[in-house]
């Protein structure tokens, strides 16, 4: 697992898995940058457009800011370092990255979405990193992955340290409701800049 398999995969499958992208140190520092009182429920939309909507998702969210920490901003330079070898190798014309915290309590799910709808947004890459310590069968919560032909393609548990990277046009998901806290930081690569 490396830059270049995730580069590889990602041009011709339009998908990768990095288990232990974060190791279990990064994992908990991450977590330790995250204000509790700042996450809200989440919307749908990106960070430009949102609206709300409960019955599509539960999950609650904080927008990631460099300022939260430096465990922080050594994820993004990570992340960045990604963005500038999607470009130099496959010209995807990545411009920037918005990037937040979630967290699913018990029970909650995120119905099958798309997150950008072809050429109707500025989203070319997603990113989920996930930071479940302890996850077993059983424990729900798992992404499911679909084509554009609505099959399923494979479904993913949430496992502590693993990223996933999708295109973002490409891929319909959704989150399978879980049977305990589930927490992750998702990412998406953007056509435009947006600050
Ligand atoms: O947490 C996940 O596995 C996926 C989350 C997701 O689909 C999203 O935030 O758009
Ligand atoms: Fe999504």
């Amino acid at each position: 697992m490396s830059l270049n398999n995730l580069i590889d995969s990602l041009a011709t499958n339009g998908w990768y898995v990095w288990d232990d992208f974060v190791t279990p140190e990064q994992r908990q520092a991450i977590k330790d940058c995250i204000p509790d009182i700042a996450l809200k429920d989440a919307r749908i939309g990106n960070k430009a457009s949102l609206q709300g909507n409960k019955t599509i998702r539960g999950d609650q969210t904080v927008w990631l800011e460099p300022e939260m920490g430096v465990p922080i901003t050594q994820y993004m330079d990570k992340m960045d370092a990604i963005r500038e070898e999607l470009n130099r190798q496959c010209y995807m014309g990545l411009r920037d990255f918005e990037t937040h915290f979630c967290r699913y309590p018990n029970g909650a799910f995120y119905k099958k979405h798309i997150d950008n709808f072809q050429g109707q947004g500025i989203r070319k890459v997603t990113t989920v990193i996930y930071l479940n310590e302890e996850w077993q069968s059983g424990d729900g919560g798992e992404l499911v992955v679909y084509d554009l032909q609505d099959q399923e393609l494979f479904r993913l548990e949430p496992l502590a340290g693993r990223m996933i990277v999708f295109m973002s046009e490409n891929f319909p998901h959704e989150v399978l409701p879980t049977q305990k806290k589930r927490e992750s930081i998702a990412g998406w690569f953007l056509t435009e800049k947006i600050l």
